[in-house]
């Protein structure tokens, strides 16, 4: 295992982060194990960070979920050379508290105030860098790929779900409630395979990274891993470039650069394959199913007098036990989806068709808040875009496996997201998913 405590906290440089995680990138003196590497830890809420955990001394704290996840399950869904490398890294808290004294100040305020470093934790995950490097990365969350089939859709969900995707539903409602959203990106253009209708993701998603100041988390932009905001634009130019003052003009150099390799690579097929494929009940079928699961267990058990209510998915219900998947439970369900041999009928409510149902729609959600990078050449405005190259340019990151806790909230959501949802004249998302036969 590389030691990251004998590097010195100065030599890792902030990158960025998300809800969950945190991440630096080593530019420290070349180091074999260390080179070409961000160091990616986990977050807690202000207030708990800190916080002194009541682990026992000497109790082995777990290696990072993510690595197994991705070792023993997303490498037989997604092919290896799309995924960055992970290596387990002991940590201490004396070392992880000189780096947040370090860098802390170079996060937005608005994650400082919410969260910092878990200090608690002694394992952290090194990373191949996929963002630095002489070269352009471009960090896109695409999100949903798909829309729903209608089969177990409600008569109140199925006109709007069957037309408008969630991504789109779900921005107009937080633009409503004033928060910040990629209002003009549509996913499925994004997923379509179609040269026009993609451009046309990329040009609403520089749009929303302009309105956003950068801010917003469905394009971050790298140059030589440094983030970079719409007002340092002309980093984004070769060396030698004229300064370039017409920003349509580094868009559309930016759009013919980043086209051909989201036309090219498998990765967005692979992503759009998968979230439909795991998520064939939408979350509605999948409470449908949940209840009568429920009821079937409970008339087995001729206990229907005193049945007591339903419990909400993914509760504690006093008819089956279904327990937060571990790798082995994973890897089960996995070996059956891949085999295809053990088919699961969702009209036949059992215990163990709920489960695969639910571990499937776990898998899907994974997919559905990933990220990818696509690594680029510099933009050289009015020439033909030259390629990276190779399947590499393009990679998926934050695969790390969702909670069955989540079920109940993401219902929730789902229903929100209808209710508030406003028809727009003339809108209408294209689902271009063309099964290969
Ligand atoms: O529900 P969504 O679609 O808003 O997705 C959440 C993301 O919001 P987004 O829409 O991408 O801005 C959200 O992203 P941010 O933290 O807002 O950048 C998280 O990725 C969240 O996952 P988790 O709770 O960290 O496991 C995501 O939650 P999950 O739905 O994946 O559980
Ligand atoms: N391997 C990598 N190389 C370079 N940068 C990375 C790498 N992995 C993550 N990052 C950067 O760190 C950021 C946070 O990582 P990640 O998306 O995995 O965090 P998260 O907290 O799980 O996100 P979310 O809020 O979506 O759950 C990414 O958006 C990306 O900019």
């Amino acid at each position: 295992m590389p030691d990251v405590l004998h590097t010195d906290p100065s030599d890792w440089k902030y990158v960025s982060e998300g809800g969950a995680t945190i991440v630096y990138s080593y530019k420290g003196a070349t180091h074999a194990d260390f080179d070409g590497t961000v160091l990616r830890l986990r977050k807690a809420p202000v207030g708990m960070a800190d916080t002194p955990s009541t682990s026992l001394e000497g109790e082995e704290d777990p290696d990072d979920p993510t690595i197994a996840f991705q070792t023993k399950c997303m490498e037989r869904l997604i092919p290896p050379e799309h995924l960055p490398r992970l290596v387990n890294v002991h940590l201490n808290r004396t070392w992880l508290e000189k780096l947040v004294e370090m860098h802390d100040r170079e996060r937005p305020e608005l994650r400082r105030a919410k969260d910092a470093i878990d200090l608690n934790k002694h394992k952290g995950v090194l990373a191949t860098d996929l963002v630095g490097g002489n070269r352009l990365a471009v960090e896109i969350k695409p999100k949903w790929a798909f829309l729903p089939s209608p089969v177990y859709l409600s008569q109140e969900s199925k006109h709007s779900k069957t037309n408008i995707c969630r991504f789109c539903m779900h921005s107009q409602m937080r633009a409503a409630r004033g928060l910040q959203a990629a209002t003009d990106y549509c996913p499925l253009d994004l997923f379509s395979g179609r040269e026009e209708r993609v451009l046309r993701a990329i040009r609403s998603l520089w749009q929303g990274w302009i309105t956003s100041d950068g801010a917003a988390n469905n394009l971050k932009i790298f140059a030589s891993g440094k983030f970079i905001r719409p007002i340092d634009s002309q980093a984004l130019l070769a060396d030698g470039c004229e300064p370039v003052k017409n920003m349509d003009v580094i868009r559309d150099a930016f759009a013919a650069a980043l086209v051909q390799p989201l036309l090219e690579t498998p990765v967005l097929r692979i992503l759009s394959r998968l979230q439909r494929n795991l998520d064939v009940l939408d979350i509605e079928g999948l409470s449908d199913l949940w209840r009568r699961t429920e009821s079937a267990v409970a008339s087995l058990r001729e206990q229907s007098n005193s049945v007591p209510p339903p419990t909400p998915i993914g509760g504690s219900s006093p008819f089956f036990n279904l327990l937060e998947p571990r790798i082995p439970d994973w890897t089960t369900f996995l070996d059956n989806y891949i085999s295809l041999e053990k088919q699961f009928d969702a009209s036949n409510p059992t215990a163990d068709s709920l489960r695969h149902y639910i571990l499937a729609y776990l898998l899907s959600a994974t997919f559905k808040d990933c990220s990818i990078i696509v690594r680029l050449k510099y933009l050289q405005p009015g020439t033909v875009p030259q390629q990276v190259g190779g399947p590499q340019s393009v990679a998926i990151i934050d695969l790390d496996p969702k909670s069955m806790s989540k079920l109940g909230q993401w219902e929730k959501l789902d229903r929100e997201i209808v209710a508030s949802y406003k028809p727009v004249e003339g809108k209408v998302c294209v689902d271009d998913w063309q099964p290969v036969m």
